[in-house]
């Protein structure tokens, strides 16, 4: 079960080892200690013997002393590989959970991924900590000392048994209880956060809609919530520490009891009375780390589970075994009875097809129109060509290549998308322009910004290429985006360009503005676009119409409006 993690400790093995090792010496060390306590009241207080006093009350702090120095050692040095681990694993994970296809992210919500590499992660990273370490080193002291005091006086041994189930029963039992009351209210905890962040970026909205009240209400369920799980742990905390105290207390007076009568009868003497007391005392702590090892446990494997759980769903969109490079593309992209449905997340109902026996040709150098109405698969049809998704059934051929054959990282760099919604990262403009260019010099963004119509723009911003955008930089407006995704695909320097609404949030000046500048990005490239403004299709090679995931038509503007069709019905809702 815990194999995954093993393999990950085992690479620190040396770590390990020496912390094992000095664990050990550790045990060794408290076992010795009360055994100066007896020495000195037993041996050296009736002898009145002070140098002998002064030596071993010296050899005792020297042993406190190495036993702080381990103690450093273990602490430390477990934690190191505690971190490494942790760290491994944690990297490892971002790695396998940032290669998932695109339906894993539309299938799973985004707070329940962020747990898992988070909370998960760190419930596992307790499994390793010096603190489990030394839990397991309890262990050993526990069973050491338990055969010790019944091998010094049973009879005292057999009393202090019968305290120990019942602290154990306690620990486990108010332990559980406060560990779930806690972790209801960090869920509570969480429901408050996301209604934060909902307030926080829903904020229009809230207000135009005058629902602040309701949101209110909202939040102080959860606070409220919150609240009483917390108050549940604080009562079970309360009522938990008096009555281990007074099981201890139980166990004290037992052993006096029986300690006194075996001192008068002569059986034990004083000092072993106390170092009696001192090696009882030590059994309470094991039982408090048992109890806590099970608990952490049992957390541990819910986590592993949850990481396993991810860690194991395998992308299917991968390269072929015998996966070729882009081919040099000069001839066209031809598809071919295209199907494709989504893929269904819940699995409970058939999917409906969005692209159904799709064909046409998408020529080398032209620039090729996709039009339809809304939902007719436009979107889905390019995030085919990119293979986001794979068909279900019929082909893609780039220049007679099928797509499954080509490296997808290849087939990517070759293929520029401008989308309708531009994400931007959080990071300068700079840094925008040139995401899938990281190389490119300042001349070159600017040249790109130039063209993008976006140059003026970043000239006038208060630290021009510099400036922050994203979710803490400065807020841009739509066209503005738009035109530093056009500067990024026009960087990305692709032969296929997609362009899916690329000017639908530009006004109409802006947008004869960068006209010009897309012509020019299209000019020498292959290029599919996306419009829902029908002005903007005009001068395409060749248009194709979808609907209900079909094509229903195909040929050039004049063409079509002369068919009195399905383009010719859109394009008159349009214009008149
Ligand atoms: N991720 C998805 N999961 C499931 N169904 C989807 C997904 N994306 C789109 N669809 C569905 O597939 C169909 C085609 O959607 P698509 O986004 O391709 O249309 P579109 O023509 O681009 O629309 P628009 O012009 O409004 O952007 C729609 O019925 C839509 O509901």
């Amino acid at each position: 079960m815990f194999k995954y993690v093993f393999t990950k400790v085992l690479k620190n093995r040396w770590l390990l080892i020496g912390n094992v090792l000095i664990l050990a010496m550790m045990t060794v060390l408290q076992f010795i200690m009360p055994q100066f306590t007896q020495y000195i009241i037993d041996k050296v207080i009736p002898k009145a013997n002070f140098q002998e006093l002064f030596w071993t009350i010296g050899l005792m702090l020297l042993a406190a002393i190495v036993l702080g120095v381990f103690n450093y050692f273990s602490t430390y040095y477990m934690g190191v590989m505690s971190q490494n681990t942790i760290t491994d694993l944690r990297n490892e994970l971002y790695e396998r959970i940032i290669r998932q296809d695109t339906h894993f992210f539309e299938s799973s919500k985004t707070g329940d991924i962020m747990v898992r590499l988070t909370s998960d992660i760190n419930n596992l990273q307790s499994l390793i900590s010096p603190n489990m370490l030394s839990m397991i080193g309890s262990m050993f002291t526990f069973i050491g000392v338990y055969i010790f005091i019944f091998f010094v006086n049973w009879q005292m041994a057999l009393a202090v048994t019968i305290t120990l189930p019942l602290m154990f029963v306690i620990y486990r039992v108010f332990r559980t209880r406060i560990r779930q009351s806690f972790l209801k209210a960090r869920g509570a905890q969480a429901k408050m956060s996301n209604q934060m962040q909902n307030t926080l970026t829903q904020i229009e909205l809230i207000k135009s809609y005058t629902s602040e009240t309701q949101e209110s209400d909202k939040f102080a369920e959860f606070a409220n919530e919150n609240r009483d799980y917390t108050v549940s742990a604080t009562w079970n905390q309360a009522v938990f520490s008096p009555l281990i105290s007074f099981i201890n207390y139980l166990g004290t007076a037992i052993i006096l009891l029986l300690g006194a009568y075996f001192v008068i009868k002569k059986q034990l003497t004083v000092g072993g009375l106390v170092a009696y007391i001192s090696y009882v005392a030590m059994l309470q702590s094991p039982i408090q780390s048992f109890t806590r090892l099970l608990n952490q446990l049992q957390q541990s494997l819910v986590s592993y589970g949850r990481i396993v759980e991810i860690s194991q769903v395998q992308p299917t969109i991968l390269n072929a075994p015998n996966a070729v490079p882009f081919p040099d593309f000069h001839d066209r992209i031809s598809i071919q009875k295209a199907s494709f449905a989504y893929p269904d997340s819940s699995k409970t109902k058939t999917t409906v097809p969005a692209i159904k026996q799709v064909s046409f040709d998408i020529p080398y150098a032209q620039t090729t129109a996709l039009v339809g109405h809304s939902g007719s698969g436009k979107t889905t049809l390019t995030n085919l060509l990119d293979r986001l998704y794979d068909l279900d059934s019929g082909d893609i051929l780039y220049d007679g290549v099928p797509i499954k054959k080509i490296e997808l990282q290849s087939l990517r760099q070759h293929i520029a998308i401008v989308s309708q919604d531009v994400a931007m990262i959080d990071g300068t403009v700079r840094d925008n322009i040139r995401y899938g260019a990281p190389q490119a010099t300042d001349d070159r963004i600017s040249q790109v910004a130039q063209l993008a119509d976006i140059a003026d723009f970043i000239r006038n911003l208060p630290n021009g290429l510099e400036t922050q955008v994203g979710e803490r930089g400065m807020r841009l407006s739509g066209g503005q985006k738009q035109r530093i995704a056009i500067a990024r695909a026009l960087l990305k320097d692709s032969p296929i360009i997609i362009l899916d609404e690329a000017t639908a949030a530009l006004d109409n000046e802006s947008e004869k503005a960068i006209q010009h500048a897309l012509d020019n990005l299209l000019e020498q490239r292959t290029s599919l676009v996306i419009a829902h403004r029908l002005s903007t299709v005009h001068n395409a090679d060749n248009i194709i119409a979808l609907d209900d995931g079909q094509v229903v038509e195909t040929g050039t503007h004049q063409q079509l409006m002369a068919q009195h069709g399905y383009y010719r019905q859109l394009y008159d809702a349009q214009f008149k």
